[in-house]
C-alpha cells in the first residue's frame, strides 16, 4: 500500500477514535459547576481581572437579572463616540493620539502627539532584509498566519527581545504598532505576487504620514488614495483599537504575558486569537456570508425570501454549515454595539455615493431580521445586534481594500490595546494566570505492551 493510502487509512481511523476521547458529557460541565467559556449561567464572563484600558457595556444587573442596554465603549474613560467626534470635528486623524491614550491613560497635548508620531514614524520600515528574508521568501495565503510569523521572526532582530522592563516594553510597543501595518501590506504584496499572478511593489512608509495614510499608500500600485479613504480608514482603526481585557485576543495578551514571557511570543498569540472567525475573523466571514446571500436570495427587497435563506444558515443547512450569522451577536453588547451604529452610518454614506445603495439596504435588512429569526428559532427572547465586524468589510469594499486586508486591518487597529494589556498584566497583574481543569479521567493501570489487545 502507498503511504498516501496508509496515511488516509491511519488518519481516518484514528479521527474517530480521537473525537470519541475527547469528548466530554455535557452534564458534567453542569454538575461540576464548570464556568464553560468563562461564563456565568447569565452568560456574563466571570471575573478574572481589573483594568484601566477599556470599558464594555452593555447590560445592567438588576436584582440578579440581567437587563440589556445600549452598548458604550470607553477608552480609559473616554466615551469612544465623543473620542471619535472630537478628531473628526478637528478634522484630524485620531489613531495615533488613541494609541497615546491607550498606552499612556491619557490625552496627549498637541506637542505630546507630534512627538509621539515622529517616534512612530521613525519605526515604520522593517530592518534591514526582513521584507526579503521573512516576507518575500516565506509568503503565505493568509495575512492573519503572516504577520504573526512577522511578529516572531522581529525577535531576532531585537538585542534586548527579552528585557520586560516597561522602558523596554514600551520600545518594543511602538515598534510592532508602527510596524505592523508595514508587515501586512508587503504580506499582502507577496500574496498578490505568488498566490494571485499581480505584479509585485513594494512602497517604503512614509514617516511623516498617519497609520491609515500609510497602509493605503504601501498597497496601491501608484501610492495614491483620496483623504476621504484615509479618513473613513483612521476612523476605523479607532473604532476597532481596544475592548477590555475579556476579550479573546486580549485575555490570551494577558494569559501569555503572565507566565513572563516576551512581547514577541504575546503579540503573536493575540494575532493568532483575533484570527479566529468568531472574533476579529468574522468580518471576512460576513463578506463571504453575503456574497453567499447575494447568490441565493434573488430579490433582495424580499424580507420573506431573506428570512428563509437566513432561516437557512442558522438551521446549519446553508452557507458554511456552522449555523452562524457573522457579525451578529455579542459577549457583552445586547442591544447595540456603539462601533457598528457609527461604522454603518459610513456604510450609508459610502454606498449613497458609490451607487451601492442595494447592498446596503440588503445588509441593513439582514440586521433587522436576524434577531427576530433567531429569538423564535431558539425560543427565547434574547436581543441580537450587529457587531462590529458587520459593516466594517462592506466599507472597506467601498474604499476597495482587499478582503484578505480585513482582519488584518483589525489586527492593525488593536495592537495598540494589546500592549496595553500587556504592560497593564506585567506591572499590575504579577501572578501567572492558571485556573483550574478537574479530571474527570477514570483512573486506569498501565499495561505492558506485550498485555495489550
Ligand atoms: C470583534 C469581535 O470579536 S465581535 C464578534 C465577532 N463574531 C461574530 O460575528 C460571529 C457570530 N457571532 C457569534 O458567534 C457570537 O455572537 C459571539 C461569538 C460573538 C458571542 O458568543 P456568545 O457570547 O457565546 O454569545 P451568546 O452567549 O449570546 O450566545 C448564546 C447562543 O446564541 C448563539 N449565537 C450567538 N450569536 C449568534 C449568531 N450570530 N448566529 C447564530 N447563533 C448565534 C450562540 O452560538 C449560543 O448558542 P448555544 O447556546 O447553542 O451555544
Ligand atoms: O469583546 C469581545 O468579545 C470581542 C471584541 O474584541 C470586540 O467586540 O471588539
Amino acid at each position: 500500500m502507498k503511504m498516501n493510502e496508509k496515511r488516509d487509512q491511519f488518519l481516518k481511523k484514528y479521527s474517530g477514535i480521537m473525537d470519541t476521547h475527547n469528548r466530554i458529557p455535557l452534564d458534567l460541565y453542569e454538575r461540576y459547576n464548570v464556568k464553560r467559556g468563562l461564563r456565568n449561567s447569565d452568560g456574563t464572563g466571570v471575573l478574572v481581572g481589573l483594568t484601566e484600558i477599556g470599558d464594555v457595556h452593555g447590560y445592567i444587573m438588576e436584582e440578579g437579572d440581567k437587563i440589556p442596554v445600549e452598548g458604550v465603549l470607553r477608552y480609559r474613560g473616554i466615551d469612544v463616540k465623543e473620542l471619535s467626534k472630537g478628531f473628526q470635528q478637528e478634522k484630524r486623524f485620531g489613531f495615533e493620539e488613541t494609541i497615546f491614550l491607550l498606552l499612556f491613560g491619557y490625552l496627549p497635548s498637541s506637542e505630546e502627539l507630534s512627538n509621539f508620531n515622529e517616534q512612530i514614524g521613525d519605526f515604520r520600515e522593517l530592518p534591514d532584509q526582513f521584507t526579503e528574508d521573512m516576507i518575500l521568501k516565506a509568503p503565505s495565503n493568509n495575512i492573519m498566519n503572516k504577520l504573526a510569523r512577522s511578529v516572531l521572526a522581529a525577535y531576532s532582530f531585537d538585542d534586548y527581545a527579552e528585557d520586560i522592563s516597561v522602558w523596554n516594553m514600551l520600545r518594543q510597543s511602538v515598534k510592532l504598532i508602527a510596524q505592523l501595518p508595514t508587515m501586512a501590506a508587503y504580506a499582502y504584496q507577496a500574496k498578490a505576487y505568488y498566490y494571485m499572478g499581480k505584479s509585485l511593489f513594494i512602497h517604503k512608509p512614509d514617516p511623516s504620514l498617519s497609520t491609515a495614510e500609510n497602509l493605503l499608500l504601501m498597497i496601491r500600485p501608484n501610492r495614491k488614495y483620496k483623504d476621504i479613504e484615509a479618513e473613513i480608514l483612521d476612523l476605523s482603526l479607532v473604532l476597532h483599537a481596544e475592548h477590555g481585557g475579556g476579550n479573546n485576543s486580549a485575555f490570551s495578551t494577558h494569559v501569555v504575558s503572565s507566565s513572563g514571557t516576551d512581547t514577541y511570543s504575546a503579540i503573536a498569540a493575540a494575532i493568532g486569537s483575533l484570527k479566529g472567525p468568531l472574533h476579529g475573523g468574522a468580518n471576512i466571514q460576513v463578506a463571504r456570508m453575503m456574497d453567499d446571500i447575494k447568490k441565493h436570495v434573488s430579490d433582495w427587497k424580499s424580507d420573506k425570501e431573506i428570512s428563509e435563506y437566513v432561516t437557512k444558515i442558522l438551521m446549519k443547512d446553508a452557507f458554511d454549515k456552522k449555523g452562524l450569522i457573522y457579525g451578529m451577536g455579542h459577549a457583552v453588547y445586547t442591544l447595540s454595539d456603539p462601533r457598528a451604529e457609527i461604522l454603518k452610518e459610513k456604510a450609508r454614506e459610502l454606498a449613497a455615493s458609490s451607487d451601492r445603495m442595494d447592498e446596503f439596504c440588503l445588509f441593513e435588512k439582514i440586521e433587522n431580521l436576524v434577531p427576530g429569526i433567531f429569538q423564535k428559532l431558539k425560543n427565547n427572547d434574547k436581543p441580537l445586534c450587529a457587531n462590529v465586524d458587520f459593516y466594517s468589510g462592506f466599507v472597506y469594499s467601498i474604499l476597495n481594500i482587499p478582503e484578505d486586508l480585513y482582519t488584518p486591518i483589525f489586527a492593525i487597529a488593536r495592537i495598540p490595546g494589546w500592549c496595553a494589556h500587556r504592560v497593564e498584566e506585567i506591572v499590575s497583574g504579577g501572578r501567572i494566570i492558571r485556573p483550574a481543569y478537574k479530571s474527570v479521567s477514570p483512573r486506569v493501570p498501565y499495561s505492558s505492551l506485550k498485555n495489550r489487545g
